[in-house]
């Protein structure tokens, strides 16, 4: 725990920063403490069995702190370095009690949206497979499970990377007897439990879904005898305080096991999407660069799509969501996934600076992802990441150190040295 805290404190976690100006806030509160009125919350529900009575105001204190969470989000990050709202935040996710779930549309495979008292609201994906099991290689990524232990990962991985861009993601041992099927709404959700016929003394529960992939019988999730592991992440505001856009990576795979896509052909490819809006402007490219990285480390093979809020335009964050299929495979490294960075050899420095600090002994990446992981509530049922895993992301970082040397001195032959290390600290370096 020592090493994550010396990293927190470092300097480059705590550089100075101006104050963030209103308007780069995503969510402003209705002026002169007036509290905010009930019918701006029926997105919510429109029943308020089991809820509490809202009196918010514009202090802080009065406010809950997924309302808080939404409060803070601006235009670069979701939340700021050593929050101090992280810590109520993240234990009322695994432990507020559950007052509703129902299934959320859309995606390949089951996820619930879970309802606390005080009105916050999760996003809930269930255990598919076991921490020790290696994704078969024989399955094409789009075929792969969505695990919950990488959501969780993926949260904390993103933060030690200093990013900032995962929305707030914890375990929780979930009774799918009492906190699912017994208070959902969902008639349909509801009519998927079934009693497994296999079992003597524990009762196991399966749920099954409506959506394209693993929705059988056959895929049933399974409660030991009742209890499920889950990740729980915090929702973002709702799309109708918040508008989000959705931008398809110019390095998206295929999704079809013939047809390879454009990057992996042409060697040239990163030239045009440097003259492509929104990259040929602004931190665009490197904020991507940023979420490659992330993707290589913990091996997420799956990210077709990326999303910003739209307030802000082209000069945003990207907002890391859909986590769920990194930390498939220990054994094996993906260079396919850092094919941005080799390609267009560039980087913000602020990134690579944070990104050597982790491959010091006294802040390596494995020990403090142990750390931080350690804090999780699943934990104390399993790791969340074992341990093969965690020592990939060292291997993992050395590679991508190494490409940022071999950019470096492709570009020192070329006489444009300057170029690869994108200078976002000014004065500050
Ligand atoms: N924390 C969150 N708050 C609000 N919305 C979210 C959150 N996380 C994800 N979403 C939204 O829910 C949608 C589905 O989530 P996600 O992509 O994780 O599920 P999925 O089943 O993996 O979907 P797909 O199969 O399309 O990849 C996303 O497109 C995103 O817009
Ligand atoms: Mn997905």
């Amino acid at each position: 725990m020592s090493k994550l805290k010396a990293l927190f404190d470092h300097p480059l976690y705590n550089m100075p920063r101006p104050a963030v100006p209103e308007d780069d806030r995503l969510l402003k509160v209705k002026p002169k403490g007036k509290p905010i009125e009930k019918s701006s919350l029926m997105w919510v529900s429109d029943t308020q069995d089991g809820y509490d009575d809202a009196q918010w105001n514009s202090s802080s204190s009065s406010q809950p702190p997924w309302l808080r969470f939404h409060l803070g989000i601006t235009r670069w990050e979701l939340y700021p370095h050593l929050d101090p709202n992280m810590e109520l935040l993240t234990e009322q996710l695994a432990t507020h009690p559950i007052v509703s779930a129902v299934q959320k549309s859309g995606g390949t495979q089951l996820k619930l949206v879970i309802s606390f008292p005080n009105y916050g609201q999760a996003l809930f994906k269930p255990k598919k497979q076991e921490r020790d099991e290696e994704t078969n290689y024989n399955l094409y990524y789009f075929s792969d499970f969505e695990r919950h232990n990488a959501e969780i990962a993926a949260f904390h991985l993103d933060r030690i990377l200093g990013y900032r861009r995962i929305p707030p993601a914890v375990g929780r041992l979930v009774d799918v007897v009492k906190e699912i099927k017994d208070v959902t709404t969902d008639r349909k959700l509801a009519k998927t439990f079934f009693n497994s016929p296999g079992t003597h003394s524990s009762i196991i529960h399966g749920l099954s879904c409506k959506c394209s992939y693993y929705c059988s019988t056959e895929h049933a999730l399974c409660g030991n005898p009742r209890d499920l592991e889950a990740s729980l992440a915090v929702m973002l505001p709702d799309v109708s305080l918040a508008k989000r856009r959705s931008w398809r990576s110019p390095w998206r795979r295929s999704y079809s096991r013939s047809k390879l896509a454009k990057w992996e052909t042409d060697p040239n490819y990163c030239a045009t999407v440097k003259k492509t809006a929104p990259y040929d402007k602004g931190t665009r490219l490197v904020d991507f660069i940023d979420l490659v990285i992330l993707d290589f480390l913990m091996s997420n093979m799956d990210r077709h799509h990326y999303e910003t809020f739209e307030k802000y335009g082209n000069n945003t964050f990207l907002l890391h969501l859909d986590n769920g299929r990194a930390f498939g495979r220990h054994s094996k490294d993906e260079p396919s996934i850092l094919a941005p960075l080799r390609q267009c050899c560039r980087i913000r420095r602020s990134t690579w600076l944070r990104l050597r600090l982790l491959s010091l002994p006294q802040y390596h990446i494995s020990d403090v992802m142990r750390a931080s992981l350690s804090q999780d509530p699943l934990h104390k049922v399993a790791p969340l990441l074992s341990e093969p895993h965690l020592a990939a992301l060292s291997r993992r970082l050395k590679t991508v150190l190494e490409t940022v040397s071999r950019c470096q001195e492709q570009h020192k032959d070329g006489g444009w040295g300057e170029d690869v290390i994108y200078d976002d600290l000014g004065d500050l370096k």
